[in-house]
């Protein structure tokens, strides 16, 4: 074989083996962006039409906090009254768990990594096990993203964070801590920067193009 063949088979391989390890890897889009900012509501619509499996942060830790006898309930509870972020070996077990749990390999995961504890402890434990895709970022005004959930609140969500004394102190979190988060998937040219003040379905046209 001559050298410039056994150099292409060579690539070949190499690419195959690339592809295998990519094939064996979770395949993920962090969601992230203010308290409000429709999140959910578009990781819904991204479901639907593409089948992603959701994981809310936010949802797994408060059906952990529900659990009766749960080791973490109180702690879990404490950070969210107080729009602080619950220590990430927690958030990040959780979300492992879902994930084997489900048996998929596509993931919608929302409200996470929220600052430097999450972004550190996950790339720690599943820096390896993963394909970021890209960070999806639901841009929108602080005072849109209160009302939003001041009225979701009010529609009867039973969260005990959907108040005005709550919402001021996850604001202070989300520029603190998250922004900074977004800018580091910025400067890795990651985000993907979505205006979310327009309705759903506005927005959600801006979101499909990303996944179709
Ligand atoms: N584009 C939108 N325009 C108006 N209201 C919205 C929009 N997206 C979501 N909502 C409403 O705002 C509230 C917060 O939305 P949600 O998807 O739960 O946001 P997040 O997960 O970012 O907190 C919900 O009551 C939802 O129905
Ligand atoms: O990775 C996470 C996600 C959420 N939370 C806590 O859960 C609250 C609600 O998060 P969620 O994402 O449900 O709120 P949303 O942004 O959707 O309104 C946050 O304020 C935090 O206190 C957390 O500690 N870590
Ligand atoms: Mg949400």
């Amino acid at each position: 074989m001559s050298e410039f063949k056994s150099c292409m088979f060579l690539n070949r391989i190499l690419r195959g083996v690339q592809s295998l390890i990519m094939a064996s890897k979770y395949n993920i889009v962090f969601v992230l962006g203010g308290p409000g900012a429709g999140k959910g509501t578009q990781c819904s619509k991204i479901v639907d039409k593409f089948g992603f499996i959701h994981l809310s942060a936010g949802d797994l830790l408060r059906e952990e906090r529900a659990k009766p006898g749960s080791e973490y309930g109180e702690l879990i509870e404490n950070h969210i009254k107080n729009g602080t972020i619950v220590p990430v070996e927690i958030t990040c077990s959780l979300l492992e768990r879902a994930m084997k749990d489900s048996g998929k390999m596509d993931f919608l995961i929302d409200g996470f990594p929220r600052n430097q504890n999450n972004l550190e402890g996950w790339n720690k434990e599943m820096g390896e096990k993963v394909n970021l895709k890209f960070v999806l970022f639901f841009n929108c005004p602080l005072e849109v993203c209160t009302q939003r959930c001041l009225d979701r609140g009010a529609a009867g969500s039973g969260r005990s964070d959907d108040n005005l004394e709550s919402l001021k102190k996850r604001f202070d979190t989300y520029m603190n801590a998250t922004m900074p988060i977004i800018e580091h998937y910025e400067e890795q040219d990651l985000v993907r920067k979505i205006d979310a003040t327009r309705s759903p379905d506005e927005v959600f046209e801006d979101v499909e193009k990303l996944f179709s």
